[in-house]
């Protein structure tokens, strides 16, 4: 299943500049692997936004709900999900 997903961060001015280098490391790493695994298909910064336009290619709603609540920056971000279908008037052959 494909679903398009905007992810906006908001870190607290207060954490430590460290940890929130750390954090962000981490989910640089975290989001990476599953773009090596073909599961977050596109990552996409929002012009001007401290956010991003992702695509995920998942199983079913619970397994996207993992990925997302796994994200290290989780507890900061405001996530927006959209479920993807096929459009009747598509040329593709696949769902690339
Ligand atoms: O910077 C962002 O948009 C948040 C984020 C999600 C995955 C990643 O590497 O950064």
């Amino acid at each position: 299943m494909l679903f398009h997903v905007r992810m906006d961060v908001n870190i607290p001015n207060d954490l430590p500049p460290a940890e929130a280098t750390d954090i962000i490391a981490r989910e640089k790493a975290y989001s990476q692997e599953l773009q090596r695994s073909g599961k977050w298909r596109h990552i996409w910064r929002i012009a001007g936004a401290y956010a991003n336009y992702s695509i995920f290619d998942v199983k079913d709603n619970a397994e996207l709900h993992e990925i997302l609540s796994g994200l290290p920056l989780f507890k900061f971000m405001h996530i927006e999900v959209t479920p993807l279908l096929r459009h009747p008037s598509s040329i593709r052959d696949d769902d690339s």
